[in-house]
């Protein structure tokens, strides 16, 4: 979009209801419908990775579906994110589901395409194992990125069956990678048992600092995110989103569940607390459907997309009236 056209928002939901039609991510345009976005909303079917329950691989259609009922204006950030910069749906990226490694190298090679228009990606997966290749994308253009992971697990792990692809395993694999900036690399929500204490140790020594969902109940979101500002400072930064951050009660949907998680108004509130952030990227990925119930976990992922977009979309006008 250039800066004097006015992008194409969703479809006006009081003339066609909101429940008509295929659903695009918050009923925007297609991307072939616009031809360019500032924010590409891009499913990445695959559950090949998982290490416990599958599904996750029809996630991202179910978000769109849940995703209907957003509305334009987002009071928690006083902004329209739709109106200030062109958010459109760009698909999916079809991963081979037979192949791991074909399809990290597929994810990275359409992640590297849509980048390279200019978009930023609000990614919905998927399993975890798909932030390695977005990670590997991202860092091409902007270089080692800040990295705030959401999530029960630390997916600092090493293998699982001697893979290394996983999604238990796709931020060690990063940090070995040298695609993080190891100064500013932070979980949130960890919870739950471990294999042992070595994988706090492991973890702790690629400079990951860890805020537990406990932590965040003591601490209040407010705290956290400033906590989180402050190591985040201006660097480019990526928010990865595993839904099993949030307690099972807030995301049944999921497919390795942990007790004692975060609920979706801490989630929400936390990432408020980083709008000021240079946000280049983001996923919200493990939404698995089959084990949701009343669209419970797809719409606490598709408003978590909604706030992401929203601090992303508020960035982007602001450096375009600069
Ligand atoms: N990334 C997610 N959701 N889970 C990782 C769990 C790895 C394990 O089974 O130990
Ligand atoms: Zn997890
Ligand atoms: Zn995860």
């Amino acid at each position: 979009m250039t800066s004097n056209e006015t992008p194409r928002g969703p479809v006006d939901s009081s003339r066609t209801p909101r429940y008509a039609g295929p659903a695009t991510y918050a009923r925007l345009p297609r991307l072939d419908e616009v031809g360019s976005a500032d924010v590409a909303v891009v499913g990445v079917p695959f559950d090949a990775g998982v290490s416990y329950r599958p599904g996750a691989r029809f996630g991202g259609n179910a978000i769109r579906e849940a995703s209907r009922l957003l509305r334009p204006y987002n009071p928690a950030q006083d902004a329209s994110p739709f109106a200030l910069a062109q958010v459109a749906d760009a698909g999916d990226i079809a991963a081979n589901p037979f192949n791991i490694n074909e399809a990290v190298e597929t994810i990275e090679e359409a992640a590297d395409q849509l980048l390279g228009t200019g978009a930023r990606l609000m990614t919905l997966g998927g399993d975890h194992t798909i932030a390695l290749p977005l990670l590997r994308s991202v860092a091409k253009k902007h270089g080692p990125v800040a990295l705030l992971h959401f999530d029960a697990h630390l997916d600092t792990w090493d293998t699982y069956f001697g893979a290394e692809y996983t999604h238990g395993t796709p931020f060690r694999r990063a940090v070995e990678e040298g695609i993080l900036d190891t100064e500013a690399l932070s979980h949130v929500g960890i919870r739950g048992p471990l294999y042992g204490k070595q994988d706090l140790k492991d973890d702790e020594k690629m400079g990951f600092g860890i805020v537990t969902s406990a932590d965040v109940y003591r601490r209040g979101a407010d705290e956290v995110a400033d906590q989180l500002r402050q190591r985040i400072g201006d660097r480019p930064l990526y928010i990865s989103i595993d839904i099993d951050c949030l307690d099972p009660a807030h995301a049944p949907g999921t497919g390795t569940p942990e007790a004692g998680g975060l609920t979706s108004r801490e989630l929400l509130e936390i990432l408020r607390g980083l709008s000021s952030c240079n946000l280049v990227s983001a996923d919200v990925v493990e939404v698995a459907p089959a084990y949701d119930h009343a669209e419970i976990t797809s719409v606490a992922a598709s408003h978590t997309a909604y706030d992401l977009i929203t601090i992303m979309s508020r960035q982007i006008a602001e450096a375009r009236s600069k």
